[in-house]
């Protein structure tokens, strides 16, 4: 943990925050923060916002309300230049972490040293190899996309992900459809990477297990807010119902499995009715 780090240690932070698309509110009254060297797992059922969140983190979506700041700088605020370098300080690991199929293992991660720095062939050749390593492919570098296994290719994104080093990682679903070799792996890739880079790493997971082994904090998300935080030991002891059921993966409880109705939906259904 490193709850002795000073203010200006905090990489993300979301202060009062509440994010939605249009009119609609998905999380509401949301305060976060995510400090240099953490790892942190942002967990929650399916539709819950988490997705949403990264988005926010990432600038991509402004708040409806609040305010979110990276590395001190308010994400809503800030000019695009601005705004482009907090985005190279961060690396982003999306679901469909795609590969470009017409470049090989080495360019993949060579790609956004190609494209934001001025690095020669020389240093781009020892970065690349470095981050491979990290990841236990080393040598695989000369593979194309498509001699590689879904795993192999998942890793492979992950050093493109962090070839520049980033001061902050931010990982959507890092073990999804991992068998669970690999995911142990993969899980604790990501906190040696993190201890490694010195980062911050973010990632959403379904995973709880798996992740509660290597993340210092936790935040839960439902019911269109932050439901609990603290570190995994706090969450395994909570008596609320909502938490106990989402860790325990038990069908039955307050968690909620429909997505819920909207009088957006009760619109299309009329219109659709109308027509038959
Ligand atoms: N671009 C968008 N426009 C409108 N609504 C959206 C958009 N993206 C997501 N939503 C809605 O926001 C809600 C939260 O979605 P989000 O993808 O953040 O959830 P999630 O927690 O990441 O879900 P999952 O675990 O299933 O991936 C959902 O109800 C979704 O329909």
């Amino acid at each position: 943990m490193n709850d002795h780090l000073s203010d200006s240690d905090i990489i993300l932070r979301f202060s009062d925050v509440s994010l939605g698309y249009g009119e609609r509110v998905i999380l509401d009254n949301l305060n976060l923060q995510v400090k240099k060297g953490q790892v942190v797992a942002l967990i929650g059922g399916s539709g819950s916002g988490k997705t949403t969140l990264l988005r926010a983190a990432i600038g991509q979506l402004i708040a409806q309300k609040g305010v979110v700041t990276a590395f001190g700088q308010n994400l809503a605020s800030v000019s695009p230049n601005i705004l482009r370098n907090i985005r190279q300080r961060m690396g982003v690991l999306f679901q469909q972490g795609a590969l470009f199929t017409d470049l090989n293992v080495f360019d993949n991660v060579a790609f956004p040293l190609r494209e934001l720095t001025k690095d020669s062939e020389a240093v781009i050749l020892e970065k690349v190899l470095d981050k491979l390593d990290a990841v236990g492919l080393k040598a695989a570098a000369h593979l194309a996309v498509s001699e590689i296994s879904g795993g192999m290719a998942r890793r492979v994104a992950l050093a493109r992900a962090i070839v520049l080093e980033p001061e902050l990682v931010l990982y959507d679903e890092p073990f999804a459809g991992l068998d669970p070799i690999s995911l142990g792996m993969t899980a604790q890739l990501i906190r040696n990477l993190s201890d490694r880079l010195g980062c911050a790493s973010v990632l959403i997971t379904h995973d709880i297990d798996e992740s509660f082994q290597i993340v210092d904090q936790v935040y839960m998300v439902g019911h269109g807010k932050l439901l609990a935080s603290g570190t995994p030991e706090d969450l395994r002891a909570t008596e609320d119902a909502y938490v106990k059921q989402f860790l325990h993966g038990s069908p039955q409880g307050p968690v909620v499995f429909e997505y819920p109705d909207t009088p957006a939906f009760s619109s299309w259904l009329s219109k659709r009715k109308e027509g038959l």
